[in-house]
C-alpha cells in the first residue's frame, strides 16, 4: 500500500527516466522509509536517487545520526551528502525555526529536481492544530502539499507519504526490519508539538478515532481556501488598475477584500504578513481620509501609501541614500534598492554622451533642478515635474537623478531628459529604478 501511495504522487509530479530525487534524510522513521521505498521504485520510474543528511550540531547525539545515514545509503549504494550548518542559538526566530531555515538552505544546494521528504499525515494532522492554536489565518493553516514544483533554482519538494499515517509507515519499517534513530527532543513534552501529538491527540482519537485523517482533511480545505483567496486578490487587483493599485475601486471593495488584496500583495513583494489589528488601522485610515489627501500607514515593515487617487506598497524603514559615481556599470545601488542600466539600441540615454563626460554621478535632487523631458518642450521645475508624475510629496528627496557633467539626464518616477536621448539607430542606455530589493516590480 505504502508502495502504491508514494508511486501515486511520483507519478502526479511527473517523476520519469532521468529525473534526480534527493532524499531528505534525518535518520528517523519517516525518511528512512521514504528512502526504502523510492529504492524499489526507483527501476520502474528510471529516476536517479541520492540522499542528504543536515548536521545541525544541536543534539549530542548528531553524530550518531549522520552516521547512520551514512551507513545506511551505503547499504543501499545510494550517493549520500552530508551538510554541515551551524544554528545560532540565540536565532530572533527560535532555535526550532533558524535550523529548519538553515537546513532547507543546505537542501536547496543539493544537484538535484526534487527533493523527497518524509512527512505524513499526522505531521499535517499535528502541523493544523497547532497553528490553529497559535492564532493562525487560513494561509497558516494550510497543508503542506504532496508536490511542490520546482522554482527559480530551487528543486521541487515532494512528499510521497503525506496521506499515509504514522502507524502505517512504522509498521512497513518494522516488516522490512528497518533500523533508524529516535530524535530524543521528539519526547519532550515542553514543545508544544509534542505536547499536542503524545497528549492532546491520543485523547481527542479516543472520542474521534478518524481525527488524524479528518484534521488532515480539513488542512487541505484550508489550503484550497487559501488558494482561492490568492487568486481572488490577483483578480482584484488587476480590476482595480493593477500596480498602483486605483483607491476609489479599492475602496468599493468589502473591508475583507482590500485586507486580502494587501496581504497578498505584501507576499508578492517579500514584506512580512501585516498584524490583523495594524491592517484594520489602514482599512479604518483609507476609508476616513478624503481621497485626495496623501496618506502613508506603516504596517510592520511595509507601509501602505495613496497619494493622488493611488495606492501601493513600499518599505517604512527608508534606507540611506549615497551619491556615486557611475562608471559603466550595470547598476549602482540605491536606497534599499537599485538603478539598472539597460543597453538598449535608439532608446534611453546616448551611451557616447554618457561615455565622453566628465563625471557621471547618480544622487538625489540638487536646488535649482529643471529639465525638459520633451523636445520643443519647456524645462519644467523638479517640483512641477514631481506633480505631473504624481509623486507624492515625501518620496521627491529620495528620487534617484542621473548628473551627467552637472545637468540632469534623468530622473527616477520621471524619465528622461529631451536633451540626453538617444538619437535613432546609436547605442543607447535605459536607467530602470527596482525601489527595493525584493520588489516585484521595477
Ligand atoms: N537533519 C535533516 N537532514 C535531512 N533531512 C531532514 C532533516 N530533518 C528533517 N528532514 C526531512 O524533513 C522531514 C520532516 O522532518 P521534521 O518533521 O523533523 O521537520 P519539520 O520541521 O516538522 O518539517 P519542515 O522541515 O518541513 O518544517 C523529514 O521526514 C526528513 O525528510
Amino acid at each position: 500500500m505504502l508502495l502504491q501511495v508514494a508511486a501515486r504522487a511520483l507519478t502526479a509530479a511527473g517523476v520519469g527516466p532521468g529525473a534526480r530525487l534527493c532524499c531528505a534524510l534525518s535518520g528517523g522513521v519517516d525518511s528512512v522509509v521514504v528512502l526504502d521505498v523510492l529504492h524499489a521504485l526507483a527501476p520502474r520510474f528510471g529516476f536517479s536517487l541520492q540522499a542528504a543528511h543536515v548536521h545541525h550540531g544541536l543534539s549530542p547525539h548528531a553524530d550518531a545520526w549522520a552516521q547512520a545515514c551514512a551507513t545506511r545509503c551505503a547499504q543501499l549504494e545510494v550517493p549520500f551528502s552530508l551538510f554541515q550548518v551551524s544554528v545560532a542559538r540565540d536565532a530572533s526566530a527560535g532555535l526550532e525555526a533558524a535550523a529548519r531555515d538553515q537546513r532547507h538552505a543546505a537542501l536547496d544546494g543539493v544537484a538535484c529536481d526534487w527533493l523527497v521528504f518524509g512527512h505524513h499525515q499526522d505531521d499535517q494532522a499535528e502541523t493544523l492544530l497547532f497553528r490553529l492554536l497559535r492564532g493562525s489565518g487560513v494561509r497558516g493553516a494550510a497543508a503542506m502539499r504532496a508536490v511542490d514544483p520546482p522554482r527559480a533554482a530551487r528543486p521541487g519538494r515532494l512528499r510521497p507519504l503525506l496521506d499515509c499515517p504514522r502507524s502505517t509507515i512504522e509498521a512497513w519499517a518494522r516488516d522490512r526490519g528497518l533500523a533508524w534513530v529516535e530524535d530524543e527532543s521528539n519526547a519532550q513534552l515542553d514543545f508544544s508539538r509534542n505536547h499536542l501529538r503524545h497528549r492532546v491527540l491520543p485523547v481527542i482519537g479516543e472520542r474521534f478515532p478518524a481525527a488524524t485523517a479528518t484534521l488532515a482533511r480539513a488542512a487541505e480545505h484550508f489550503r484550497e481556501a487559501s488558494e482561492l483567496l490568492d487568486e481572488l486578490a490577483a483578480l482584484d487587483q488587476s480590476a482595480c488598475g493593477g500596480q498602483p493599485l486605483q483607491l476609489e475601486r479599492v475602496l468599493a471593495l468589502s473591508d475583507a477584500r482590500v485586507a486580502n488584496l494587501l496581504r497578498w500583495r505584501a507576499r508578492q513583494d517579500n514584506f512580512r504578513a501585516p498584524s490583523r489589528s495594524r491592517l484594520g488601522e489602514a482599512l479604518r485610515q483609507l476609508r476616513a481620509v478624503p481621497a485626495s489627501h496623501p496618506l502613508r500607514v506603516e504596517l510592520g515593515d511595509m507601509a501602505c501609501c495613496v497619494y493622488r487617487g493611488r495606492l501601493w506598497l513600499e518599505p517604512a524603514a527608508l534606507e540611506p541614500l549615497l551619491a556615486q559615481r557611475w562608471s559603466g556599470g550595470d547598476a549602482l545601488r540605491w536606497g534599499g534598492g537599485e538603478v539598472h542600466f539597460l543597453p538598449r539600441h535608439g532608446e534611453g540615454i546616448a551611451r557616447a554622451v554618457l561615455d565622453g563626460a566628465r563625471e557621471v554621478v547618480l544622487s538625489t535632487r540638487r536646488p535649482g533642478l529643471r529639465m525638459r523631458v520633451g523636445v520643443g518642450r519647456p524645462r519644467r521645475s523638479f517640483k512641477k515635474l514631481c506633480q505631473e508624475a504624481e509623486i507624492p510629496a515625501w518620496m521627491r528627496d529620495r528620487l534617484p537623478v542621473l548628473w551627467v557633467d552637472g545637468e540632469p539626464a534623468w530622473i527616477g518616477g520621471i524619465g528622461l531628459a529631451a536633451d540626453f536621448a538617444c538619437p535613432v539607430s546609436h547605442a543607447g542606455l535605459v536607467p530602470q529604478w527596482r525601489k527595493w530589493q525584493g520588489s516585484s516590480q521595477a
